[in-house]
């Protein structure tokens, strides 16, 4: 039976994640809907994020190792009235830095990558209207894997 790679493999690893974070978060500083609120931002920030989302995808524990779980996530959006308006453009910069540098652009993968996403900016939005979760402290990092489409696209191999 063939190995099915994870989703942290089949992007490309770490460098492809810290690559996809850098570009995103040089977008991010010259949007007006999101400048604002990121303007104050670690330089550590699009490290973190990347670690954050490689672990999700089946990568190593980086973010976990770093002293941080899914709850130390979800508390760094309380209290920042994230708006609808401003998860899509979230989103949307987001995901045409990945086009922009070349994460596999496959369906498979791309639909694993937007569920997530999708997933993850609804939940940090939901999070970010006060300092209340229904997100336990002792919850687990999430698992994103290939989902409904099975593994990943292999064009008839
Ligand atoms: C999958 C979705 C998301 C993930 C995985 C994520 C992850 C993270 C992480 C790991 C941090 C902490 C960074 C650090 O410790 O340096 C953070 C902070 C933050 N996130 Fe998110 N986030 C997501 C979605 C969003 C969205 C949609 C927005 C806004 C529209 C947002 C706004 C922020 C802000 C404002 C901070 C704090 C920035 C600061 O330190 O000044 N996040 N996020």
């Amino acid at each position: 039976m063939k190995q099915i790679p994870t989703l942290y493999e089949w992007a490309g690893g770490m460098p492809a994640f810290e690559k996809l974070t850098a570009a995103f978060y040089k977008k991010v500083l010259k949007d007006e809907l999101l400048e604002p609120i990121f303007k104050h931002m670690s330089p550590h920030h699009q490290l973190h994020v990347a670690h954050f989302i490689a672990e999700v995808f089946g990568g190593p524990e980086a973010y976990t190792a770093e002293g941080g779980c899914h709850f130390t996530m979800i508390q760094k959006h309380f209290s920042k009235h994230l708006t609808e308006a401003q998860r899509k453009r979230w989103v949307f910069l987001l995901l045409e830095t990945a086009d922009e540098i070349e994460l596999p652009d496959d369906p498979e993968f791309r639909s694993a990558f937007v569920g997530y996403i999708e997933w993850g900016t609804r939940i940090a939005v939901i999070n970010s209207q006060g300092e209340h979760t229904g997100v336990a402290v002792t919850e687990p990092m999430p698992r994103w894997g290939w989902g409904e489409t099975g593994g990943p696209y292999l064009n008839g191999e």
